[in-house]
């Protein structure tokens, strides 16, 4: 009897190798039934193309594929032809060792089927739950904004508290009568009052992390007065441990640990850049060398690094690199303040390990430099310059909000490095979070209120709806080879240059102290300030979400998750299911050697029409028997892929990498 794998047979959670050698092997089943009775086969795809139960998703093909074998294996034993029985192979002739052949594969076709279809299911619940995640996410609407409380310091303790009360979403200020009425309420998202604790905070940032690995842009940035708390939050205190880790630490770790879970079906590579803003040049914190300018764009840029990372271990020791380059001076608030805007960006490129489409996601984690009032700070000589250009950089913060809040066709991102950096994540397809900083102290009061009025307008700023970045393969083919084309008109430029000896000064640095050399994980590359800025769209005019885009970026930018399955299929023209062409789908000989029995592994002699001798013959049987292109897009399996999926994982980053090493790039 065929036996049909029953719901109580299906594995919980068949691994990807597993789904794929089911999906190779009911390919060759199909094959050799087909040729056992002609006919049959088409007969069994017109019926189940019909079948409303069918579930749609990536798992598609696959999953019909398997109905297929199922429902052909039904129709032979419904018209009684040969029961395929161990007995069978007793006989001799050709039928048998047909039988014997077939025998061999349907048995591990049973096996395989109840994984491909539990794998269906799975991929199909994996994809809607990351839609609706996201459609939850994006409802959730403009910028959101939560207000951070921060505690008063052990040398405070006495001062009066400006922050009357603080409730869900609002948080109450006691306003001196200078300032205008006694209260004022602010609302925002979230606010998180003095004792909240890192680990509280993140809790609420938790869902974007996951919302990167889905192939979107993801902004936090911290924005305050100086000395308000914006380091802390963003990064910890000075003494760091594992309970007071800021957001940049959690959230990569919890980056690594969703990647880990998400193994079995999509294979991350996580590449991290740390940049700052200091006195309006870009600077490249995690730098070996010196940073150079690049006039191209008519401002310093860094040849900023981009370092590939495969554990959280990678990224504290590289995020411990980049503060100890931060530009940190002490002023009359803050002993340790930063002097500059510091942007840990971290890039993500998931490549489904069933379509082979892939997702780029970018989240940049922002700690702005605090704004302060200079008298108050008693600031002079280069601290006096550094708050100048600080203060004039969140002025030009301040105008871009404005202009968004507006909606105003015109918004001046071009007025200083920051708004340039956040440009994207403020007016773009990001999904952005700004953490706003207050202190509780009386004589802050002034900054408190501008900084939560500030706040409020950020709030109200729409974002265009976040869009997922993802790349069919081909797509993805295309932007290598533009990426090696730019690459090499570059390298062309630079030797010209150098020829000429034209080549332009070392850029300058600043007054940052000397950086601490770290070569051995990292590589260097030529990237612009837009390449930093990651691999969302380019901000189109407020009126016209999108209109600004390539054909490529509609094209991926759909909504729906690129699979190359899919897209075959909704090519009239080809892709008629139950027909394979196994173009380049020969499976690894170890798999004939592991899966058919020796004796059904060459058991087709010369002479029956389908001689099945060798796995060459196999090929050949393939290709007689096929007439869809979509199996060179489903089938491509081969030794490496075998053992990429073996060995796994992010174990596996590297060597991608080491493929690419230039950041994700989709412009
Ligand atoms: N929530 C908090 N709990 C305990 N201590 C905090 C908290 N927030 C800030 N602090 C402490 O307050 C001081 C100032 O904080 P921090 O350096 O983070 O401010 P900042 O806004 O980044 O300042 P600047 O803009 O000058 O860099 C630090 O000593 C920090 O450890």
């Amino acid at each position: 009897m065929v036996g049909v794998v029953g719901a109580k047979d299906l594995p919980a959670e068949p691994s990807e190798e597993e789904f794929r050698l089911g999906l190779r092997s009911g390919l060759i089943l199909c094959n050799v039934l087909n040729k056992v009775h002609p006919g049959a086969v088409s007969k069994v795809v017109e019926s189940s193309c019909d079948s409303a139960a069918a579930p749609d998703g990536a798992a598609l093909s696959a999953y019909q594929y398997f109905e297929n074998v199922r429902n052909f294996l039904v129709a032979v034993e419904q018209r009684g032809l040969p029961t395929f029985e161990a007995s069978d192979l007793e006989q001799g002739g050709k039928s048998s060792r047909i039988v014997n052949c077939v025998l061999a594969l349907k048995s591990y076709s049973q096996h395989i089927f109840g994984l491909a279809h539990a794998a269906s299911g799975y991929h199909r619940v994996l994809e809607e739950n990351r839609k609706l995640y996201n459609q939850v996410q994006d409802l959730k609407g403009n910028i959101r904004v939560y207000c951070r409380v921060r505690p008063f310091l052990g040398r405070q303790s006495n001062v009066t508290n400006t922050v009357d009360c603080i409730e869900e979403g609002t948080i109450t200020i006691n306003t001196p009568p200078k300032y205008g009425k006694g209260r004022r309420a602010f609302n925002f998202n979230k606010v998180f009052g003095p004792s909240a604790t890192q680990e509280e905070v993140f809790e609420d940032t938790r869902p974007l992390i996951r919302s990167v690995l889905d192939g979107y842009n993801v902004c936090i940035f911290a924005y305050g007065q100086t000395g308000s708390g914006k380091t802390h939050t963003m990064s910890g205190p000075k003494d760091l441990t594992e309970n007071n880790q800021g957001v940049n630490y959690r959230a990569l770790s919890d980056l690594f640990l969703l990647a880990e879970q998400r193994k079995g079906t999509l294979q991350y590579d996580v590449s991290v850049q740390m940049i700052e803003i200091y006195n309006e040049q870009v600077r490249d914190l995690l730098a070996n060398d010196e940073i150079r300018n690049n006039s191209q764009n008519g401002f310093n840029v860094p040849e900023a690094n981009l370092v590939h990372v495969s554990s959280t271990f990678d990224v504290i020791d590289l995020m411990n690199l980049g503060q100890r380059n931060r530009a940190v001076g002490a002023t009359a608030l803050n002993d340790r303040s930063s002097r500059s805007h510091s942007c840990l960006t971290v890039h993500v490129q998931g490549r489904d390990l069933t379509s082979g489409g892939v997702l780029r996601g970018c989240m940049h984690l922002v700690d702005l430099a605090g704004s302060e009032r200079v008298d108050k700070s008693e600031v002079t000589g280069d601290r006096l310059k550094e708050a100048q250009h600080i203060n004039r950089s969140l002025s030009a913060l301040g105008d871009v909000i404005s202009s968004l809040a507006q909606k105003n066709a015109h918004v001046p991102y071009r007025n200083s490095k920051l708004t340039q950096l956040l440009q994207d994540a403020l007016g773009g397809q990001a999904k952005t979070l700004m953490f706003v900083h207050i202190s509780p102290e009386l004589d802050a009061v002034g900054e408190t209120l501008s900084t939560l009025k500030f706040a409020e307008r950020v709030a109200t700023v729409e974002l265009g709806a976040a869009r997922v970045n993802k790349d069919s393969s081909d797509v993805k083919d295309l932007k290598e080879q533009i990426a090696n084309l730019k690459a090499a008109l570059a390298r062309k430029e630079g030797e010209h240059e150098s020829v000429q000896g034209r080549r332009k000064p070392t850029g300058e640095i600043g007054n940052i102290e000397a950086r601490k050399k770290y070569r051995s994980r990292q590589k260097t590359q030529s990237i612009d300030l837009d390449e930093l800025l990651g691999n969302s769209p380019p901000w189109p005019p407020v009126s016209s979400p999108g209109e600004m885009y390539g054909e490529d970026d509609r094209e991926i930018g759909s909504g729906d998750w690129v699979d190359k399955v899919m897209v075959n299929k909704q090519d009239g023209a080809r892709g008629t299911v139950g027909c394979w062409e196994p173009e380049n789908s020969r499976m690894p000989d170890s798999f004939y050697q592991k899966y058919l029995p020796e004796q059904s592994y060459n058991i087709f002699p010369g002479g029956n029409g389908f001689d099945v001798a060798t796995t060459d013959d196999l090929d050949e049987l393939d290709a007689a028997t096929s007439d869809s292109s979509e199996p060179d897009l489903l089938w491509q399996f081969n030794h490496s892929k075998l053992s990429s999926l073996t060995n796994g994982g992010m174990s596996k980053v590297n060597n991608l990498n080491a493929k690419s090493t230039r950041s994700p790039e989709l412009r």
